[in-house]
Parts: C-alpha cells; structure tokens; sequence
C-alpha cells in the first residue's frame, strides 16, 4: 500500500492575524486581541506527530506546486482571483469579512490547491494508492466569486476539475467530514451528475443558512449533492451509523471513479468550533470504512484533502488516524485521552432520525 502525503512548510506561514469574526478586538469594549482560531498550531502538529511516531516514513512524500490562474479559474471568477492576487502583498480578506489573510497568503492558498491537485493526480496517475494533502488554508467553504468561512480558494473543486480535465476522470464523490456544511463544494458542482458531493455536519452550524436535507442539486444534477444535517453531541455512534447508512450506500450508487474526503477535524469531541463528539477511533472507524468502499468500487483511490479542526491538542490523533488506515497501519497510535466512553456516545433516537430522513434520498443516485 503505498500512501501519497502532502505537506509544506509554508502551509504554517499562512498568517490569520487575530480573530476578524469571533472576536473583534476592541479594547474599548474589553475585547482582548485573540488569536485567530485557523492558525497554524493544529495542522503543524498533525505533521509533527506524523513524524515523530514515524509513520512519516511509511508514506511517500509529495510536493507540492501552486494552481494556475488556469486551475483557479476552473472553478473561481476572474474578480475573485484577481481580488486576491492584489492584495497578496498586503493582505487582506477572502471575501466574507471573517477569513483574513497576511502578506503572501495568496501564494500558499494556491500552494493548498495545488497541494490537493498533485495528490489527486499522483493517486490518478497510480503514483500512489491513495493520498493525505495536509494543507492549509482551507477550502470546503469557498464559493466561486468569493472566499469564505476561512477558505481562499476551494481546493477540493479545483482539484476535482483541473484533474477531469488533465486526467479524464469522469465520476467523483466528494464526502466532507467537517463538522461544517460544505457549501463551497456543493455549489461548484450542483448541477454536475458527474460529482457526488456529499456532507454530514452539525446542523445549522456555518453556514447556518445551508446544508439542508432540501438541497439536493438542480437539472442533470438532482440527486447528487446529499446533505446530511446532524444534531449537536452526535458522536461515534451516530456518524459510524451515518457513514454506513447513508455514505457507503451514496457511493456504492454512484460507483466514483475517485473518492475524495474533505477531512475536517472539527467534529471531534474537543473541538472549539464544533459540538460533536468523535474521537480518534471514530475517525479510524470512518476512514475503513469510506477506504473499504474505495477498495470496491475504485481501486482504492482515495484522496483526503484537510479542511478544519482547531484544537490543537486533539486533531493531531485524529487526523493520525486516518492517515494510519491509508497508510495500512496494523498497529495504531494509542491515543491517552480518547473521550470514547462519554455519554451518549452511541446512535441516539433524534440522531437515527436525521439518517433515516437522508436514507430516503439515496434513490435519485443512479
Ligand atoms: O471550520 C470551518 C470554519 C467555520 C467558521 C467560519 C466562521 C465561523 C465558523 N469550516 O469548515
Ligand atoms: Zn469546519
């Protein structure tokens, strides 16, 4: 099993300055400066835990290359990318007031997109098996004309697109795990029958106006876009139910030539933007699970691109863990706090019914 990893130094210098949105500073109303909560910290130590317990050395290592103007504009509007590049020498905002960015960040938000590109194509190109592009900034958010939700450029559609145009893929899913609606992806492709993009997040989270059961995609793309909203404290339990239920059936439907995760960690039980509950070995759960399915239907070919997670302590485990099941670990990380006997950890009745409702869309998938 070789295993694709992505990851660039530069990702870490990507500066979010403190917080535009969550809190303001003001030191007239007593607001301290706080700092951003999309920082560095999580994501660097996702790397540094990946390589100190070695498992660094199981994968192969991929660089990365920034997109093109040309890739960009597969998905984005010229005045986005334009806006961007302008105020790439003194920073600025991607566009929704709360995603701010520093001298350069444009740079390495192509970096990010061009991180997810190169690993799609190198599991495309049989390069690898399947692949991890820990990038940052994010990208699940950003919609065609602007940023958003702390996402420059939406790295995941442009890699979808630049690689059914470089490589003719024709059939892709998307499953996003972020405890956040992926409504940047969704709207990339809504009426593409060709990509499946699916999302399982915490209800009425951000956006808190999207993401709903009722978007289902429009023309030739009704069906394929599938949201499942979830409740607040859903943990193992119910989104192990979610995946098996709802996820696995979608892409057993649908048949991808390609699986790509948006693998954000923010539905972990310690994550200070989420309030959901999994943990490391729910994380491992759904990863075999969605690469188990992979291996049926596509060879394996799985790319996981990293979207959110903010605790710094907690996400590093959980992306461990995902990245231990494509790389094949038989003996995986020990986690010291795993937070897996909370209560209510298993499927609860409210839970179940939020499945069973997005259960009932599976047939337009065809
Ligand atoms: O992790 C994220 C960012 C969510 C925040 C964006 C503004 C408030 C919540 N998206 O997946
Ligand atoms: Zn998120």
């Amino acid at each position: 099993m070789a295993s694709g990893y992505v990851y660039h130094e530069l990702y870490g210098w990507h500066d979010t300055g403190t917080h535009a949105r969550l809190a303001p500073a003001d030191s007239r109303r007593g607001i301290q400066p706080y700092r951003h909560i999309e920082n560095d910290d999580a994501k660097r130590r996702v790397h540094e835990l990946v390589v100190a317990t070695g498992l660094i050395d199981r994968l192969t290592r991929l660089t990365p290359r920034q997109a093109t103007d040309e890739e960009i504009l597969l998905v984005h509007t010229p005045g986005h990318l334009q806006r961007l590049v302008d105020a790439n020498d003194t920073g600025g905002d991607g566009g929704d007031g709360g995603t701010p960015f520093g001298r350069g960040s444009v740079d390495i938000a192509r970096l990010a997109a061009g991180g997810v590109i190169r690993a799609v194509e190198a599991v495309l190109d049989g390069e690898v098996d399947n692949a991890y592009a820990l990038v940052r900034p994010p990208g699940h958010h950003a919609v065609p004309d602007s940023g958003m939700g702390f996402c420059l450029f939406g790295n995941i559609a442009i890699a979808v697109q630049a690689a059914r145009r470089s490589r003719g893929v024709e059939r892709v899913a998307v499953v996003d795990i972020d405890v956040h609606h992926g409504n940047g992806t969704q709207a990339v492709f809504y009426e593409d029958p060709a990509v499946l993009a699916l999302s399982l997040h915490q209800d009425r989270m951000f956006p808190s106006d999207s993401g709903f059961l009722t978007e289902r995609g429009a023309g030739a793309g009704f069906g394929y876009t599938l949201n499942l909203p979830l409740p607040p404290g859903t943990g193992n339990g119910g989104y192990l139910e979610a995946v098996r239920r709802v996820v696995l059936p979608a892409l057993h439907r649908f048949r991808p030539d390609l699986v790509v995760v948006a693998a954000g960690f923010d539905a972990s039980a310690l994550d200070p933007l989420g309030r959901m509950m999994v943990t490391p070995k729910g994380y491992r759960e759904i990863a075999k699970m969605v690469v188990g399915a992979a291996e049926e239907l596509c060879d394996g070919r799985v790319v996981c691109a990293h979207e959110g997670g903010y605790d710094p302590a907690y996400v590093p485990f959980c992306a461990n863990a995902v990245i231990e099941v494509l790389a094949g670990v038989e003996d995986p990380l020990d986690v010291p706090f795993g937070f897996d006997d909370l209560g209510q950890q298993e499927l609860q009745p409210h839970q179940d019914a939020a499945i069973a409702a997005a259960e009932e869309l599976l047939g337009d998938i065809g």
